[in-house]
């Protein structure tokens, strides 16, 4: 009895998701003589987006988008129905053609798009793989290959992940974040593709990197999935190609800039800290024009920092700092090194303010060690040699603009070419921030052999693999054996011959970025200040161990991102505690956070960050 009731029941449902089908068909099929009847729909929201009877992707118009909760869900072009078939298509035919898609990896993007189906379907399994194989996998869902799906993001998009805010939602932002799921978010990545790696202009695109950097949140500081944002802001893009792309996903039109850029970005800022209070936003990839500014303007009031302007710095100096010890000299003789920079944006600069400052520390920090300690750079740029003749010098470069007499006593000119520069300087390290692959060419590395360090360093740290300054091969088979090499994007190390090995570390903020977010966060304080930054540089740099520095080996390996970004969380925790800033997190408020010694600092971090596990689920009616 109880068998036929229930078989009556299945049929039941079994017609009437027949004729929603039905329903669902015709109201698309626009030759039916039933004409455009709309089709009810229960869903809204993401449930909508997921669900492939009605999902219409790209397709929904803005009506549609605001009735159904999704705007700011997808990106923001409207697509037509041929459009997308058109943007199928193209990805198809090019998955056929078997291109070579990364310097080492003919088959990198293949390998994401299965990730990424992982990542749709199941969460934690997804994570789970990720940090289980984290050598393996970050250079596909982080840089390099990050890169490339980014640049090839408008026929790669299938499920939207992240919000979008456009220009188009001037004056909507505070209600379209309420179409975001998730009552609590922990950490945002905010993009407005100006400037993705060393790739430029990505536009909308540039939502790729936000998502690969939180991937990374989960996987090395274990950040909640369920409480991360991706977010990309479209305020158009200066792509000329990406403007004539009929397939392209974003506003196909050129960059806001002035104040009505500024007001997009303020609109941003509000409507999320209005809607958590408690978030932290990690600015990415914006043009150093803006990157700058946007730090200035809001760091101070909002729980925010920019990794390419304060991550990368750290790392940088925490590796620099490896690079003084791998020649058996203490930390302190690092005010004496001779480092030349090339590439003076977000991230040339950040770093070599970041290294004056700490050279200025470990001599005092009085004004005329701030002062002197800016004679130790040599900064070179696009027209080459930035001296006090320049005209037109970027104000942030300024500083650090070489006087004119000094250049002529060494023999220098305004503009000097690099390999003028490190000839003539003879520098212990040449940084590369430049996004110029192959910058640092054979002449450049020769001119390094006349370093007066013992182990010159060389960091090509420009990003992806084919924007990096060199290869390690290059780097060691011209300026020698003895050479420290750090590229931000991986490459695999560099047999020397005779059983010898040359090290190649990943200098990339990778190593800061999660431990910072995941300090602040517990935390709880209210900005993310330069003591905790150097905080986080002090624990990196202090990693390594005595004997693998002198091997060459100055940053941890990719598969200790776990553990070095727990170490730097808790060395974040400890300095917002020192400085009074900590207010606490959950339970832990900041009188029992004041409480806590070194070891249940640690402990406190460790048992805060979440691992893929499966939790038991229960089913709950209304
Ligand atoms: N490894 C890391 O962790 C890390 C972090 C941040 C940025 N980066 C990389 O650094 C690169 C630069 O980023 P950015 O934000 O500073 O970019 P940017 O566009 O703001 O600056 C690039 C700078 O390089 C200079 N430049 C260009 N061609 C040059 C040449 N031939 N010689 C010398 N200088 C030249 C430009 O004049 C400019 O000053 C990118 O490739 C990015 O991926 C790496
Ligand atoms: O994304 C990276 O790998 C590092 C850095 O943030 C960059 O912009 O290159
Ligand atoms: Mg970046």
């Amino acid at each position: 009895m109880s068998n036929l009731f229930h078989q009556m029941r299945l049929s039941s449902t079994l017609l009437r998701r027949l004729q929603q089908r039905v329903t669902a068909v015709n109201s698309r099929n626009f030759t039916t003589t039933e004409g455009h009847r709309p089709t009810i729909v229960h869903k809204r929201s993401l449930d909508i987006l997921h669900d492939p009877w009605f999902n219409k992707g790209t397709a929904f118009s803005f009506t549609e988008r605001d009735r159904l909760h999704i705007r700011g869900l997808l990106p923001p072009n409207v697509m037509s129905f041929e459009q997308q078939i058109a943007r199928f298509m193209a990805d198809l035919k090019r998955l056929e053609v078997q291109a070579r898609d990364g310097p080492s990896d003919p088959y990198v993007l293949a390998k994401w798009r299965i990730l990424n189906r992982l990542h749709d379907r199941n969460e934690t399994l997804y994570y789970k793989v990720l940090i289980d194989n984290i050598e393996e996998y970050a250079p596909i869902v982080y840089t390099p290959t990050v890169g490339l799906v980014c640049q090839k993001y408008s026929g790669l998009f299938r499920r939207p992940r992240g919000m979008y805010f456009s220009a188009a939602d001037r004056g909507e932002m505070m209600s379209m974040v309420y179409n975001w799921p998730a009552d609590q978010v922990d950490m945002i990545v905010v993009t407005d593709g100006s400037r993705i790696l060393g790739l430029g202009d990505l536009g909308v695109q540039g939502i790729g990197i936000a998502i690969g950097k939180l991937d990374l949140y989960v996987a090395a500081a274990g950040i909640n999935p369920q409480r991360v944002l991706p977010v990309m802001i479209d305020v158009g893009t200066d792509n000329e190609k990406l403007l004539k792309d009929p397939l392209y996903l974003g506003l196909q039109e050129r960059r806001l800039d002035g104040e009505e850029y500024l007001e997009v970005i303020d609109e941003f800022m509000e409507a999320v800290f209005t809607r958590w209070p408690h978030v932290i936003v990690q600015f990415e990839d914006f043009q150093s024009k803006w990157a700058f500014k946007l730090l200035q303007r809001y760091r101070n009031n909002y729980r925010m920092f920019n990794d390419d302007v304060q991550g990368t710095a750290g790392v940088a100096i925490a590796g620099l700092l490896g690079a003084v010890r791998a020649q058996g000299r203490p930390m302190i003789d690092f005010p004496k090194m001779k480092i030349v920079v090339a590439g003076a944006g977000s991230a040339g600069i950040g770093v070599l303010n970041a290294a004056r400052k700490t050279m200025a520390r470990m001599l005092g920090n009085t004004e005329i060690a701030f002062e002197s300690a800016r004679s130790q750079f040599w900064v070179v740029d696009a027209k080459g040699l930035i001296t006090e003749a320049r005209e037109n010098v970027d104000p942030e470069a300024r500083p650090f603009s070489r006087k004119i007499n000094e250049t002529e006593r060494q023999g220098l000119r305004e503009g000097a070419t690099l390999a003028e520069v490190v000839h003539q300087v003879k520098p212990d390290v040449l940084l590369g921030l430049s996004a110029c692959g192959g910058l640092f060419s054979k002449e450049v590395l020769e001119a390094l052999k006349h370093s007066t360090s013992t182990r010159p360093a060389i960091f090509p740290m420009s990003n992806p693999t084919r924007n990096a300054e060199c290869t390690p091969e290059e780097a060691f088979s011209i300026a020698g054996d003895n050479i420290i090499f750090s590229s931000g994007s991986p490459f695999k190390d560099v047999d020397l011959g005779n059983g010898h090995v040359g090290h190649c570390n990943q200098a990339n903020n990778m190593f800061l970025f999660p431990g910072i977010g995941l300090g602040t966060l517990l935390s709880g304080s209210r900005i993310v200040s330069d003591g905790m930054l150097q905080a986080a540089t002090e624990c990196l740099a202090a990693y390594m161990t005595e004997e693998e520095v002198l091997k060459g080996i100055i940053y941890p390996s990719i598969s200790s991102i776990r553990d070095i970004t727990k170490k730097v969380a808790a060395a974040v925790v400890k300095e917002a505690i020192k400085e009074d800033l900590a207010e606490g997190y959950r339970e832990m408020d900041s009188r029992e956070l004041q409480k806590l010694d070194e070891a249940q600092i640690s402990e406190f971090v460790e048992n805060n960050m979440w691992s893929p596990d499966y939790p038991t689920l229960v089913y709950k009616k209304d």
